[in-house]
């Protein structure tokens, strides 16, 4: 679903494998240029039809020099489009056109001082000197023809360099992590004054844009869509509701995992405030009477999954017209699929969505976020005037209470953990820090063990309280949460939730561990 005018302006990233490519499209986004990214491989003929106004190679573990390393096709160097070369990427430009890359003798890893050398372009309105972020074990050791350096540091002599009529440019540096002070005005000069682009990717035009295809689109006919009450899905239901308003058909599944007064409060912003058509099934036995029994992790979410893709199907079959399924996809889970080396990633856990459904349904897929970072959906959240409370949602999984109850779900523990949550979330609100952190949440575990109140030995329940920081969710660092706070939850928890006698702070982060605990 991508319009027309964001392509005619946009930057194509080729991924060689970084850690940080994503970032590279975000930096670009935030200076309003519409980025995608795409396999290394795509070829000359392919980006020439997509005609962006640059490109920019990514970063990438491999040498040039090495055999297997990863190339380009090298007809993209005739295309006369502009290009950036990111580390690897300036690396491979340097091979192309004849200069030379070898092993440093020491890997520079980190924060260095950039000594800017030339300001006319690619550097203006920077300073003499700034910091950088390098993470190198290779560089550029000798330039090609054509080629002059526009920066160095006391250990890289071609920090940055570039061949002005060819309009390619190379930075051994990594401009798109913040650590490189002046990063994002780096990229700002490669995509305004380089690549001569226009700012055209803002939030507002996306909106317009968006309705106005979806509206086209679908025409006549009808659109289910599952609406969780995240922000995603969310913000996908009120996108399409603006474009085809009753012919959109939203349905919540209580599958009985969700959270105290979720039901209730997804009803009342969704019909009352929002007005729109959303049908609520009460699936609640039929998800605990599949579950009764189930430990295992990933038997858990194969079932969760599983049954919402019935109830799904039931309720589809009695709405009519419908040929379009609305999903909330983002764009990390989109590119995922176009890593470097095309190796299949290990499976860590079966992230629950509803994916499975369209080939089963005959349906058809509708997916506006597509192209969207969550920072990206959260202000399109705001521009669409959601409520606060769904702007700034924490994610919620598919699966939901379920996998953070370790062992065997039943409605007791279910009440146990929803009323522990409640208070733990309550409190990180009251501090200031629910719109701070990336979750919170409180996870029942299954063991119990020994305490004592009111001078009566007890034997019960123990919660962990999570609570992490992360930009994706992909890693992520668990929080110093202040110990009075902490003290207070606890207590809270244990005076409060009737069968809990012992609360333990989670310090794990991703990796090794998970955010979740299933
Ligand atoms: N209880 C539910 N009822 C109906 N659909 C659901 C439910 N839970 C999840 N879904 C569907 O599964 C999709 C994936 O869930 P996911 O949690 O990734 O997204 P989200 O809930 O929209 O946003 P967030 O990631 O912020 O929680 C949702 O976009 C929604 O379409
Ligand atoms: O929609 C979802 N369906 C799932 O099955 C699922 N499992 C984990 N999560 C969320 O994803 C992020 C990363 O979680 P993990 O570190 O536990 O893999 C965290 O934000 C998790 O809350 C899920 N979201
Ligand atoms: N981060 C990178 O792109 C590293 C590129 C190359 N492998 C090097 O070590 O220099
Ligand atoms: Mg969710």
């Amino acid at each position: 679903m991508t319009s027309g005018l964001q392509q005619k302006n946009s930057i194509l990233i080729l991924d060689f494998g970084s850690q940080y490519t994503q970032l590279i499209a975000r930096r670009v986004r935030e200076n309003k240029v519409y980025s995608t990214i795409v396999s290394h491989k795509i070829t000359a003929e392919e980006i020439k039809k997509q005609a962006p106004k640059g490109l920019i190679f990514s970063g990438g573990p491999a040498s040039v020099y090495d055999e297997k390393s990863p190339k380009c096709d090298k007809g993209i160097f005739k295309l006369g489009i502009p290009i950036l070369g990111i580390c690897y990427g300036q690396q491979l430009i340097a091979q192309y056109f004849g200069g030379k890359v070898r092993r440093t003798r020491e890997r520079e890893f980190g924060r260095q001082e950039l000594f800017i050398d030339d300001h006319a372009d690619f550097f203006s309105g920077l300073p003499g000197n700034i910091t950088c972020w390098m993470s190198h074990g290779d560089y550029v050791s000798s330039l090609p023809k054509g080629f002059v350096s526009i920066a160095h540091t006391l250990s890289t002599p071609n920090a940055a360099f570039a061949s002005r009529d060819r309009k390619v440019f190379g930075v051994q540096f990594h401009p798109e992590v913040v650590h490189t002070a002046r990063g994002s005005e780096i990229i700002s000069n490669f995509l305004y004054r380089i690549c001569r682009c226009r700012p055209s990717w803002e939030m507002g035009a996306f909106i317009k844009d968006t309705v106005s295809h979806i509206r086209q689109l679908v025409g006549k006919d009808s659109v289910v869509c599952g609406l969780s009450g995240g922000v995603d899905s969310s913000v996908a239901a009120v996108l399409i509701h603006r474009a085809i308003g009753r012919q959109l058909r939203c349905i919540f599944v209580d599958n009985g995992l969700v959270r105290n007064r979720e039901p209730e409060e997804i009803k009342t912003i969704f019909r009352a405030n929002l007005h729109m058509n959303l049908d609520f099934v009460n699936a609640q036995n039929r998800f605990l009477k599949r579950l009764k029994g189930v430990t295992d992790p990933e038997v858990k979410r194969k079932t969760i999954g599983d049954e919402f893709i019935k109830v799904f199907e039931e309720e589809a079959k009695k709405i009519r017209r419908v040929k379009y399924l609305a999903q909330g996809t983002l764009y990390p889970d989109v590119i995922e699929s176009v890593s470097a080396t095309g190796s299949p990633s290990a499976k860590i856990k079966t992230h629950h969505n509803v994916g499975g459904l369209p080939e089963k349904m005959n349906l058809k897929l509708i997916e506006p976020l597509r192209e969207l970072f969550k920072d990206e959906v959260r202000e399109l959240a705001k521009q669409l005037g959601l409520p606060q409370e769904i702007i700034h949602r924490q994610p919620f999984p598919g699966p939901g209470l379920a996998i953070r109850i370790v062992g065997e779900v039943t409605p007791e523990r279910l009440q146990v953990l929803r009323d522990a949550d409640d208070i733990f979330v309550g409190e990180i609100r009251k501090a200031g820090l629910y719109n701070e952190v990336w979750q919170s949440f409180c996870v029942l575990l299954c063991i119990k063990s020994v305490g004592v109140m009111g001078d009566e030995r007890t034997y019960e329940n123990v919660i962990a309280l999570r609570c992490v920081s992360s930009s994706d969710g992909m890693t992520a660092d668990w929080v110093k949460l202040e110990p009075a706070l902490l003290g207070k939850v606890s207590s809270r928890i244990i005076n409060e939730v009737k069968g809990v006698n012992r609360v333990v702070y989670d310090i794990s982060s991703k990796p090794p561990s998970t955010i979740e605990w299933e």
